[in-house]
């Protein structure tokens, strides 16, 4: 046999042969929009909160981010809206490099932020508040108004009352809509149903999921991991600083490392309060 005819006998074999490949990484958006990729940030010196955190929404994506306490879901957002430093890795929106960049040039962009705590003008009124939501454009305040009262109807009612005289729901629909005020192509949402009734944190999920249906892509950070992973396209569980786990909301409900690991302490906890309410009666 030649040994070019060898050479070509080789190469068949080789390629017939079956080639270990790694597992798939799961299935990103069909349109990334916002990608953190491998971010390392932190508050004090030396001391890294998020340790190589990667992150991707899709336009028109919902995304849920879950995870343990202290795991860096909170550093996670504002790392991405400019109010922590990135010490390392890349935030990209549309492909253009918005790394660090201040939270004021993120909202020109289209980037909206609401924070957990402290979200509101207290001592302005609601319509005050959406006006300061759009103090850069004010030009769009009727259009962006006829929206945000569309979203959530009872701020229309209460247009002249002040913030600080509304319940926690309340101005957590004022929060969402003063961020909703510069039309965001991206919002962020740290723990949107933190402090609310059951009944009012399912409100405010349904208004996140109508939010989310007129186009804007939203990062919702959820102590209620649950319910998130319920009403998400994609979610991530964060531990230690890191995407430990990225998936389908739904799958991840039924993965049994997430399971174990994050939800199967939370329906301990719903067991257990059940139960001792039972022994209360
Ligand atoms: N301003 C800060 N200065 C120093 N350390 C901080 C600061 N804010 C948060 N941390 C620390 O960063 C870590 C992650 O906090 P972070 O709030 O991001 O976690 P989380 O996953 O959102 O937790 P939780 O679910 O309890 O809100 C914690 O150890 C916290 O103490």
């Amino acid at each position: 046999m030649s040994e070019q005819i060898k050479d070509a006998n080789e190469l068949a074999r080789a390629s017939a042969a079956p080639v270990a490949t790694a597992p798939e990484p799961p299935a990103g958006p069909a349109n990334p929009i916002l990608v953190a990729d491998y971010l390392v940030a932190g508050y004090l010196p030396g001391v890294n909160i998020l340790n190589g955190c990667n992150l991707t929404v899709g336009e028109g994506e919902l995304v849920g981010i879950i995870g343990p306490n202290g795991a860096g879901k909170s550093t996670l957002l504002k790392s991405l809206f400019g109010l922590v430093n990135v010490r390392s890795g890349t935030v990209t929106l549309g492909g253009e490099d918005i790394t660090n960049m201040k939270a004021n040039h993120l909202v020109a962009r289209g980037v909206g932020f609401v924070p957990q705590n402290n979200n509101v003008f207290p001592s302005l009124t609601i319509e005050e508040n959406m006006r300061m939501g759009v103090f850069l454009k004010p030009q769009l305040f009727e259009e962006r108004w006829e929206y945000v009262v569309d979203v959530f109807p009872k701020l229309a009612d209460r247009r002249n009352q002040r913030a600080g005289q509304l319940s926690g729901g309340e101005r957590q629909m004022v929060a969402m809509g003063r961020a909703l005020m510069m039309r965001p192509s991206v919002l962020l949402l740290d723990e949107p149903s933190a402090g609310l009734s059951p009944a009012l944190q399912d409100e405010a999920f349904i208004r996140t999921r109508m939010i989310n249906k007129t186009g804007v892509s939203i990062i919702m950070v959820e102590q209620n991991a649950r319910r998130c992973l319920q009403i998400c396209d994609r979610g991530y569980v964060l531990d230690q600083g890191k995407d430990a786990h990225v998936g389908p909301g739904r799958e991840l409900l039924n993965d049994p490392k997430v399971i174990g690991l994050y939800l199967g302490t939370l329906a301990t906890d719903v067991e257990n309060e059940s139960k001792s309410r039972r022994r209360l009666k």
